[in-house]
């Protein structure tokens, strides 16, 4: 629908873009990044005719635009410009209703139903109804951004070009509006070309992004093949961390804000407080975590860790519910805690620090294991009124990659169930070894100070540590809960 091919241009003579290629096809949602001052309004003012090529053309529906009187191409574009503080005289109303000069022969001089429909349509559509009588200049700028928005629409455009859209909205309006185009472009086939500054919002929104710098074209790709890591750091000259959208598969870029750095900390029994109601740790910063506990499960950062007993018959229909009331009663921050659940005897704890140097682990084990199952053979019928569940807990004084985190997982995983192998624990319903018990939970929590620590398989140091440290505290509290030790 839009191609642009070789297009240069700029101010006075002097440069701003340089060679850039791409097209667009209709109903895509296109989106243009780059820092400030790379040229991305000027791109947009050369789109919409507004500055002239001095090189390259740019053709709409194989027609260049220079071949098109303004008002036809006001049929076929509408800009949405960066907002800036003119005065605005006209009402609200007045304003939306300037969207339709394209379709109409005079001002106002020939307005028909039908544009007083679209007219309708455009300020339900954003919201602007009720100020529709309202001077412009009166309104907030995010309200003003809507305003200017529903005048574009009621252009009817094919393209819609926007300048920062979503500059001086809140929360709920930016999503709004962006939900608003995308609709238009998937609904009825509007094309959306759009200059974004904020990397994520491009990253939901958009189909494809174009990152120029400097004038020229840098990345043309989908949202994961424009942001990559390297690619922002190098064009935006700062650092950033690429992470999965938790719901949609979009990348989202994450900033690292300077002098973040805090105190070395390393976890250790100084900071374990052992009582008959819970096991409790208090982390004097927050610790990155992987976690499996009733509370504060995924990946999260949290300070405080509780173990807490149950009687052996705890029933509840909501049990994170209950636990977060338990945690607030007991003055717990439940925004920044792992919890978990055990109906074993909390002074059968089994912990200890495990290893030195440039990594340590503090682990920590409650276990019981009368309600072992063989996870191979189980079917989940048999149950006992038994305490039995293994909690563990992985302090790592170090740094973690994600992959790590989940080695950490696997490697404690792998002992645990050797402990349970050699100890001759067994499932009382297919009379086999068992491999853990039916609620078992774990916690992986890492300082992040020092070096990344990248893998945590047994072929590393710290997988070692995990393997036997997990192997020997598990052991030492299966035994202690059995009155053995
Ligand atoms: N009217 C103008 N006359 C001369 N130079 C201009 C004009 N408008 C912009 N420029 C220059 O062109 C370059 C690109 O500006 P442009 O506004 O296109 O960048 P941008 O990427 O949109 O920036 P921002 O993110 O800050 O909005 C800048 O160096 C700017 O100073």
């Amino acid at each position: 629908m839009l191609h642009l091919g070789h297009v240069s241009g700029g101010y006075d003579g002097m440069p701003v873009i340089e060679d850039v290629c791409f097209s667009v096809s209709k109903g895509e949602f296109f989106g243009i990044l780059g820092p400030n001052g790379s040229g991305k309004t000027t791109l947009l003012k050369m789109i919409s005719g507004l500055i002239a090529c001095t090189d390259g053309s740019i053709q709409l529906n194989n027609k260049d635009i220079t071949d098109f009187s303004r008002k036809e191409l006001a049929r076929k574009m509408a800009v949405l410009p960066q907002l800036s503080a003119h005065a605005f005289s006209y009402t609200v109303r007045e304003t939306v209703a300037l969207g339709r000069y394209a379709h109409n022969l005079g001002l106002f001089q020939s307005w028909t139903s039908k544009d007083e429909k679209v007219l309708q349509m455009v300020m339900e559509q954003t919201n602007i109804t009720r100020f529709q009588h309202d001077s412009v200049q009166q309104l907030s700028g995010g309200e003003q951004q809507r305003v200017f928005l529903a005048q574009a629409l009621a252009q009817q455009p094919e393209i819609l070009l926007l300048d920062e859209p979503t500059n001086h909205l809140d929360l709920a309006y930016q999503k709004d509006l962006l939900d608003l185009l995308k609709k238009g472009a998937k609904q009825q086939g509007l094309t959306v070309i759009s200059i974004f500054h904020d990397l994520n919002l491009a990253s939901l929104y958009c189909d494809r992004l174009l990152l120029i710098d400097e004038g020229r074209t840098r990345a043309l790709h989908t949202p994961d093949g424009v942001l990559t890591e390297a690619l922002v750091k190098e064009v935006y000259q700062t650092e950033v961390k690429k992470h999965p959208h938790p719901e949609i598969a979009k990348p989202q870029m994450h900033l690292i804000p300077a002098d973040m750095f805090s105190a070395d900390v390393k976890i250790d029994a100084s900071m374990l407080n052992v009582k008959q109601e819970h096991i409790t740790l208090t982390s004097p910063i927050p610790l990155r975590t992987l976690s499996s506990g009733v509370c504060g499960a995924g990946i999260g950062w949290n300070s405080y860790f509780v173990n807490r007993q149950v009687s052996k018959d705890y029933d509840c229909s909501d049990p994170e519910h209950e636990m977060r009331n338990y945690l607030e009663k007991n003055e717990f921050d439940a925004s920044r805690t792992v919890g978990m659940m055990t109906a074993v005897q909390l002074e059968d704890v089994a912990y200890g620090l495990w290893g030195k140097d440039h990594v340590s682990l503090f682990t920590v084990v409650t276990a019981g294991v009368g309600n072992a199952t063989d996870s191979t053979r189980t079917t989940g019928t048999h149950r006992q009124g038994v305490p039995g569940t293994i909690n563990i807990w992985l302090f790592v004084n170090g740094r973690l990659t994600e992959e790590a985190f989940i080695q950490a997982i696997m490697t404690a995983t792998e002992a645990k169930t050797k402990t349970l192998m050699e100890l001759g624990i067994t499932d009382s319903e297919t009379n086999t070894i068992a491999t853990g018990t039916s609620t078992d939970s774990i916690l992986v929590a890492a300082t992040g100070k020092g070096p990344l620590l990248s893998y945590a398989g047994s072929a590393t140091k710290l997988g070692q540590l995990i393997g036997k440290s997990v192997y020997r505290e598990t052991k030492r509290a299966i035994q202690r809960s059995q009155g053995l030790m």
